[in-house]
């Protein structure tokens, strides 16, 4: 494996902000780190980066000690957004491809490549300040893997983008993906996690209450949503033998079972023996299953 996380625990006094957290990321995997505010997230990605040192446990990159890892090995999107405000985009991003290693002649492929990817062209000789939110999101995002990282780690990365500028930026985490990049990113949209990520981690005030990969965890669950159309009210609907929860839906409900053995007999049940044009059984959503396990609303 390229990462390894092994029985880490950071500690502010007496507050442990991650307890005992270990998993591993395959080179070239994508990776999702989700939680609820204050979970441990940022603090990971920062003993991850070795600006925080851990209480207690190890962390390495490809067998070796991350403090002893060459820095221009990593990219990282913090939390905290900020470039530079008076200098341009361009300028920007040659700053930050140099400071990691790369010669500027050789940049300069990749500095136009995504420029024009991130759709910035018009703004390649703006400063930064004079920017919208979001490309000013999408120049410190090119800056944080320009040098082209092995490894690259985005905490919230699309937080504030709008659904083109998500998509631009889902390629793109594909796109390096493919080139051989390991990205670990954090979300607290399930919808990218979902549609990204390999494996993930899920923390609850710094402890994993899941790791593994996307499929495992959906099987654990099991297809335990149905949703269908039908003439029997909610009511009725609460009162059937494995049903947990009911929601009415534009078109028809969409019931909650406790498992999906349930779905044979709710099918004869709720069926009468008559058509149905509509009832099928899957798996929840990540969202569904994070709230269910993490057990409040995501924020
Ligand atoms: N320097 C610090 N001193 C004391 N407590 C801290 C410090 N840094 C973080 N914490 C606490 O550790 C916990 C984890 O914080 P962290 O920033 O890692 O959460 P997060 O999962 O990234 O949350 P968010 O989604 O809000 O960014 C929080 O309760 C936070 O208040």
């Amino acid at each position: 494996m390229a990462l390894k996380i092994d029985h880490v625990t950071k500690k502010y006094q007496n507050f442990t902000a991650v307890n005992q957290l270990s998993f591993t990321i395959e080179k070239g995997e994508i990776f999702g780190l989700i939680g609820q505010n204050g979970a441990g997230k940022t603090t990971t990605f920062r003993m991850i980066l070795d600006l925080q040192e851990t209480t207690e446990g190890n962390i390495s990159w490809n067998d070796i000690p991350i403090n002893k890892v060459n820095r221009d090995v990593l990219g990282y999107l913090p939390e905290e957004r900020g470039i530079f405000p008076s200098m341009t985009v361009e300028d920007q991003l040659y700053f930050f491809g140099v400071l990691r290693g790369r010669g500027k002649k050789d940049l300069k492929q990749d500095v136009d490549y995504w420029i024009e990817r991130f759709e910035l062209v018009d703004k390649r000789k703006a400063k930064a300040e004079t920017l919208s939110k979001g490309n000013q999101q999408k120049v410190q995002l090119i800056a944080s893997f320009i040098h082209q990282p092995e490894f690259l780690i985005l905490d919230e990365p699309f937080s504030g983008l709008d659904p083109v500028n998500r998509e631009l930026l889902m390629d793109a985490i594909l796109y390096l993906k493919e080139k051989g990049t390991t990205i670990l990113f954090s979300s607290h949209q399930m919808a990218n996690v979902e549609e990204l990520c390999d494996h993930l981690c899920i923390l609850k005030r710094g402890v994993s209450l899941f790791t593994g990969s996307l499929k495992d965890l959906k099987e654990q669950y099991g297809k335990k949503k149905l949703s269908i159309r039908t003439d029997l009210t909610e009511k009725e609907l609460h009162t059937l033998e494995g049903v947990t929860n009911v929601k009415k839906t534009r078109d028809g409900y969409t019931l909650t079972l406790e498992d999906e053995t349930y779905g044979k007999q709710l099918f004869e049940q709720i069926s009468r023996g008559q058509y149905m044009d509509k009832f099928s059984m899957d798996y929840l959503t990540l969202d569904e299953i994070f709230k269910d396990l993490v057990g409040g609303i995501v924020v």
